[in-house]
């Protein structure tokens, strides 16, 4: 086990049970439709990749880049884009692909945004949520795993822009915040 490592909340086995079904599902619901997937960089990188590969229908991809945590683990509120989509969404069924719902400030931002260019219909799927947390009331469509309170890594997702290439997803010692 790495030493900065406190607990493994959810095993590499099991993010990669529930990614196959996630895409099982989701190949399902959107048989017939021009399917967009939107990755939410950097966190949702390494999702989107394997989530891709297990939906069975052609579908395009695509990345925008938001921030609003910084090198903190406190959301500002505030959220930017960093990079946008390269093209028009008018008339495609879009899906958001994002690593974890904490505030949902970043995702309620981004369904109104999405929506707001024509979008035929706009869902989320995210690996992690995290409901105790919510500021901004979220529809979550597709939902990996729900998760306690804590300030988690791994599978993409960073504390200070380490940790994102753990396999699994773990809580962090207290000392590595300070
Ligand atoms: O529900 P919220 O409270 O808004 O938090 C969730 C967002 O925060 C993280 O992104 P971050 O800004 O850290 O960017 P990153 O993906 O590049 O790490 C995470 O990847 C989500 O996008
Ligand atoms: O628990 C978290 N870890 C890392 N980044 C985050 N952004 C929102 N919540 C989290
Ligand atoms: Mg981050």
């Amino acid at each position: 086990m790495k030493d900065f490592v406190k607990e493994v909340l959810v095993s590499e086995e099991n993010i990669e049970k529930r990614v196959r079904e996630l895409g099982i599902q989701i190949t399902e619901d959107y048989k017939g439709k021009d399917l967009m997937l939107v990755g939410i960089l950097k966190g949702a990188a390494i999702f989107m990749a394997d989530l891709a590969r297990s939906i069975d229908i052609p579908v395009t991809m695509d990345f925008m880049a938001v921030s609003s945590y910084g090198n903190t683990t406190q959301s500002s509120g505030v959220v930017r884009i960093v990079k946008d989509l390269d093209t028009s969404i008018e008339g495609k069924d879009i899906l958001i692909v994002e690593d974890i719902i904490d505030t949902g400030l970043t995702l309620g931002y981004l369904t109104d945004n999405l929506t707001k260019r024509g979008a035929r219909s706009v869902r989320i799927c995210t690996l992690l949520d995290k409901p105790e947390r919510r500021k901004v009331n979220v529809p979550v469509d597709y939902r990996g795993f729900i998760i306690p309170d804590e300030f988690v890594v791994g599978y993409g997702i960073d504390y200070a822009e380490k940790y994102r290439n753990l396999p699994y997803i773990s809580s962090l010692k207290e000392e590595v915040y300070s």
